[in-house]
């Protein structure tokens, strides 16, 4: 069976550093999976190999089968992987309308010629109008990305991330700086407009670990030490001792 995404004996060292210690991950299409894990443990790092912002020392990466470890960011991309960047890939001085049309003029402008770039602009404009639709921002429709809240940003910046239409989407910490309210309307956010597609988050609140992903990744200093469904984790021995117990315990508790 071929895997929406799969990582090989996958290293990373920096200098002499091992900070990624061969991890192996199979992850199947429209799963959503969380990535958590102590600080350092090399989640980001991760991430980063995935995206093609690193280069592995040794291993692979595959995207539905194809190696793409070695390409670069925008080469991934094209093949249907998109990475959240955060507020960071929002154009502060241009509306939220502008803002998604651009993410999907992007998609558009690779696939096709310039021409049928062109005749395909009506199609860039309704699928803009889908996208506001998703994100619940019809409101702000006009509104500069720069003016909008924070929470409305977040929704902005996923609504970018899935502009092009790509398969795999990875969120870095998706509700971080976020109210309890807008967290869990965010969740729910996430959840509609991942549906069918296939969902990796890096994420340090076990609220939305719990709230969110079909499976849980843990990583404790540069390995995936328990890749299972969140009950399992919950339950998992070596998960508690390396470093969730109390997380884990805290957020059952608290219904998350
Ligand atoms: N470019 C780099 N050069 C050298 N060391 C790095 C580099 N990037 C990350 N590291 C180191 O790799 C380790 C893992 O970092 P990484 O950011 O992947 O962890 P993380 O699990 O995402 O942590 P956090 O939860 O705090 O964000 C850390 O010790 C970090 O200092």
């Amino acid at each position: 069976m071929t895997h929406a995404l799969e990582l090989k004996a996958l290293r990373k060292n920096f200098g002499k550093t091992e900070i990624i210690r061969g991890v192996d991950l199979a992850v199947e299409a429209g799963e959503r999976v969380a990535i958590i894990g102590p600080n350092g443990a090399g989640k980001s790092t991760l991430f980063n190999l995935i995206s093609g912002r690193l280069e592995p020392t040794s291993g692979e990466v595959l995207l539905h089968g194809q190696r793409i470890d070695g390409k670069r960011p925008y080469e991934i991309n094209r093949l249907g992987l998109s990475r959240s960047f955060q507020i960071t890939n929002i154009f502060p001085k241009l509306s939220v309308f502008e803002n998604l049309r651009c993410g999907v003029l992007w998609s558009l402008g690779y696939r096709y010629s310039f021409l049928r770039f062109l005749s395909n602009l009506d199609d860039a404009n309704e699928r803009t109008e889908e996208l506001l639709h998703q994100v619940h921002l019809e409101k702000k429709r006009d509104v500069h990305a720069v003016n909008l809240t924070y929470a409305e940003q977040r929704a902005l910046e996923i609504g970018v991330t899935i502009a092009g239409g790509a398969s795999v989407i990875l969120l870095d910490e998706p509700t971080a700086g976020m109210s309890k309210t807008e967290t869990a309307h965010f969740i729910a956010l996430i959840k509609q407009v991942t549906v069918g597609k296939t969902l990796l988050t890096v994420e340090h609140d076990m609220g939305v670990v719990f709230g969110l992903a079909d499976k849980i990744a843990v990583v404790v200093y540069g390995e995936v030490i328990a890749f299972d469904k969140p009950a399992a984790v919950r339950a998992n021995a070596r998960v508690q001792e390396a470093y969730l117990g109390s997380s884990v315990a805290d957020a059952q508790a608290g219904g998350h």
